[in-house]
């Protein structure tokens, strides 16, 4: 289970432009559940995503995951946890150009000193899965928006991560994709895993895949 207690964040402290995106945030998000984050533009939930996500820090308030304090920990330790727990999937599939499909989706695993050779086969298989390991010696300017996006969820499953983030995975989805993403997510649930996603797409938060909705408004959760 995450929970955040009382947490808050404050971009440009002290500035002239200081903003409150999150103010006193109480959450308890449980495993082996679809959670979506859902409010206006700007109502907090990117960035209350990334705390969650152990990316960014709060400005206050504590963060535990599984039990275990993580608000305070050294950057190397959160570094350690989000590799090890978490697989993100952002709106930009953020692929490294230049490289291959392949390589772009092994590259998270290489710190964990896995052998290649395993490596590759799961990589593989992520992408037969997605139906594109045709594609995968193709540099990743050849894809298409849809194979980019399912390249990188490939990538965000490749060190087998508990918990999947996804920041608004669907904005540049058709509905056709959406859909077959939703059954991934359909997929990710039923291996125990927990999804924790931020969406204001209908397609999304309207899936009968989601447990529960937790609506965003001004930094602060309503209901
Ligand atoms: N690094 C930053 N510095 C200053 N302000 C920021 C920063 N990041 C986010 N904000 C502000 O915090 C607020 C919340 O941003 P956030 O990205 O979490 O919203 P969101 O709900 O995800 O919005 P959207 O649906 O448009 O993506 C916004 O007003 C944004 O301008």
């Amino acid at each position: 289970m995450i929970e955040l207690v009382n947490v808050k964040k404050v971009f440009n402290a002290g500035n002239p432009s200081e903003f409150s995106a999150l103010n006193s945030v109480n959450l308890r998000i449980a495993e082996n559940q679809v959670t979506v984050l859902k409010g206006p533009s700007g109502s907090g939930k990117t960035t209350l995503l990334s705390i969650v996500g152990c990316m960014s820090r709060p400005s206050a308030g504590r963060v535990k995951l599984q039990g275990r304090e993580i608000t305070s920990l050294p950057e190397r330790f959160l570094t350690d946890i989000r590799r090890k727990t978490f697989g993100f999937i952002f709106q930009q599939p953020n692929l490294i150009k230049g490289i291959s499909v392949l390589d772009n989706v092994m590259l998270p695993a290489y710190p964990l000193g896995e052998k290649r050779s395993h490596l590759k086969i799961k990589a593989m298989n992520g992408l037969s899965e997605l139906n594109i390991a045709n594609k995968a010696a193709s540099k990743v300017e050849w894809l298409s928006g849809g194979e980019a996006q399912r390249a990188s969820i490939v990538r965000a499953l490749i060190n087998d991560p508990h918990i999947i983030i996804a920041d608004e995975p669907t904005a540049h989805l058709d509905t056709k994709l959406s859909y077959r993403f939703m059954e991934i997510i359909e997929k990710f649930k039923a291996e125990g895993k927990t999804v924790i996603i931020t969406s204001h797409d209908p397609l999304v938060y309207e899936s009968s895949m989601v447990d529960r909705v937790v609506n965003l408004r001004d930094g602060q959760i309503e209901g």
